[in-house]
């Protein structure tokens, strides 16, 4: 597995660069397959990035919008990774409902959740043995998890499905997210990792052993060239 990583002296410089580089990825992408699919990552840091990306031009109706993950909460909840990315990207660009979608959460039936999106995947990556993003978008946590793939947690190990629900004990709820797997598969996967809080989970992802079930991050290692580390400075030790 190869892996690039390029930093930045800061989140806005991480997040310029990286809209640059999807915007050309997203480019190139739709003029050889017409198509561009992203799953897209939640939590705080790829936030700046999305509000870019809403103030460029991009062929958005060639563009459909995935989430790796997402929390059990309903969509206009605070939480809701969907309705961050709604409100920073998807209402400016005027998404089309037909390239948008969100996991549809039922707080009351996480499996069912789980089993639908599964689904929704599965239809729309038909006849693929796992969803070949164009493009996964990462955050890593302090703990090294990523997506909802958290340390010590069930859908750690899980290599079959697409898509599942996991309970998370830190938080003492459900998550909804990929499956490593599933996140592999994809053409190019790209960790967004800003913050010295970030600094020790990085190093035991980068430099320490393979121990994938206390360091999640460690999972994603696809066998091919797509595998990008975009960090800030910070990070490093
Ligand atoms: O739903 C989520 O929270 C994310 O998908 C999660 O995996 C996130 O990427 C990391 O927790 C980093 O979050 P920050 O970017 O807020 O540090």
């Amino acid at each position: 597995m190869s892996r690039q990583m390029h930093a930045f002296e800061n989140k806005e410089a991480l997040s310029r660069a990286t809209c640059l580089a999807f915007i050309a990825l997203a480019r190139q992408t739709i003029e050889e397959r017409g198509l561009f699919r992203v799953a897209l990552s939640g939590g705080s840091t790829p936030q700046q990035l999305y509000e870019m990306l809403a103030e460029t031009s991009l062929p958005w109706d060639r563009i459909h919008w995935f989430w790796g993950d997402e929390r059990c909460v309903p969509h206009d909840h605070a939480d809701s990774n969907y309705r961050m990315v709604r409100e920073a990207l998807l209402d400016p660009i005027g998404a089309a409902d037909d390239t948008v979608f969100p996991v549809p959460v039922d707080v009351d039936d996480p499996a069912a959740t789980a089993q639908r999106y599964e689904a929704t995947l599965r239809e729309q990556f038909a006849g693929q043995d796992a969803p070949q993003w164009d493009l996964a978008l990462q955050g890593m946590g302090d703990d090294a998890h990523t997506a909802s793939l958290f340390p010590e947690t069930q859908a750690i190990n899980e290599t079959d499905r697409w898509f599942v629900e996991n309970w998370v004990p830190k938080f003492d709820a459900h998550r909804f997210t990929l499956t490593a797997p599933a996140i592999n598969s994809a053409r190019n996967i790209w960790f967004l990792v800003s913050g010295v809080n970030k600094r020790k989970a990085l190093d035991s992802v980068w430099n320490g052993p393979s121990q994938p079930a206390q360091v999640p991050s460690q999972l994603i290692c696809p066998d091919h060239e797509g595998l990008v580390w975009w960090i800030t400075h910070d990070v490093l030790t």
